[in-house]
């Protein structure tokens, strides 16, 4: 169970981003083990301040990252970027490699028993630290996530597929089980926080109402709806079965660009699921193009099967008043 290598003998992982990667296999293994013991381990839920983007800060939040921060030393990465810092962090120097990481994803859930995650990205290294984090996520060479579950999972892409590993509790190792994972587009689900509904913007309000009427509406068929408030576990539904993700900008105070984050949150996953033959847009353009402008800077965000994908975007195609009477009318899209 201390085996320094956290993967099964076939991990097809790059030489190159090998040590980084055992280091966040290491790491991923250990906070399973915390997580799963829950109080036992202490209170990981228990509010530590608040963090560089004014979010509150879980005492898992600040294990996780410095977790990380510690075990990648030594590992090739030059560049470290947390979503949990408020700036870049030098670990390595001779390091060829820049790491983003959002160390604990879901931390509302903590205390909910209710599947949590990291996610991180691999770049190469430049000169400045954060100049290597601002530049548009086809840069990325590897990204993943791992997701505390009811079984502790890895996804991860170098560029050429996605790997999925499932944490084997009788050896402690990472075992790859697929290394060709696709989504599905058949799925009828969407997630969304309906919560925000008058604060969207018409036309994420315009798709979620057609699908809402069901049916009896322009969709003609049912949708069912999920929100578990953890981007990775949405993530790896998705990626499971299909489906659709929103969390759009909205009209409240500092919602204006949505609540995700682009270097720690959305490149990641938006490489993940174009890997496995997704779409992830901004609403109109893909993720994958946009630079951000500063490290923890926020993007609207919606992913899931290539054409679901789509399709939301043809409702910010339309100007304002054509996606009210249209879709009003129930005559633009069938189906
Ligand atoms: O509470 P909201 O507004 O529905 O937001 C939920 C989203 O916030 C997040 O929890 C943000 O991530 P952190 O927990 O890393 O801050 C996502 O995992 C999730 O999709
Ligand atoms: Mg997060
Ligand atoms: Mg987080």
């Amino acid at each position: 169970m201390t085996d320094r290598n956290p993967y099964s003998p076939d991990a097809p992982i790059p030489a190159r981003l090998r040590p980084a990667m055992e280091a966040l296999g290491r790491v991923g293994r250990d906070l399973s083990r915390r997580i799963a013991r829950g109080p036992l381990g202490g209170q990981l839920a228990a509010t530590v301040g608040d963090n560089a983007d004014g979010d509150r800060q879980k005492a898992l939040d600040v294990m996780a990252d410095e977790a990380f921060a510690t075990e990648l030393k030594g590992s090739g990465v030059r560049w470290y970027a947390s979503e949990e810092q408020e700036t870049v962090a030098e670990i390595d120097p001779a390091g060829p490699l820049a790491l983003a990481i959002d160390p604990l994803d879901g931390s509302s859930n903590i205390e909910t028993n209710v599947s949590i995650g990291t996610i991180f990205s691999i770049r190469e290294a430049d000169e400045d630290g954060a100049a290597s984090f601002l530049r548009p996520g086809h840069e990325q060479i590897a990204a993943g996530y791992i997701i505390y579950g009811p079984q502790c999972m890895m996804l991860v892409t170098f560029g050429d597929g996605v790997q999925d590993y499932i944490l084997d509790p009788e050896t402690g190792l990472f075992t790859l089980v697929n290394s060709a994972l696709t989504i599905s587009q058949e799925s009828t689900e969407f997630a969304i926080n309906a919560s925000n509904y008058r604060h969207w913007p018409q036309p994420v309000r315009a798709y979620i109402d057609d699908c809402l009427a069901g049916a009896e509406g322009p969709r003609a068929r049912n949708f069912n709806m999920r929100w578990i408030a953890s981007l990775v576990a949405e993530t790896h539904r998705i990626l499971a079965r299909g489906g659709l993700f929103l969390y759009p900008g909205d009209a409240r105070p500092g919602y204006a660009m949505g609540r995700l984050r682009m270097v720690y949150e959305c490149a990641p996953i938006a490489m993940l699921v174009e890997q496995a033959q997704g779409h992830a847009t901004d609403g109109t353009t893909r993720i994958l193009d946009k630079i951000p402008d500063s490290l923890h800077a926020r993007t609207p965000f919606v992913f899931g099967s290539a054409t679901k994908v789509d399709r939301v975007g043809a409702y910010f195609d339309l100007p304002e008043q054509e996606v009210s009477a249209l879709f009003g009318n129930r005559g633009l899209f069938r189906v």
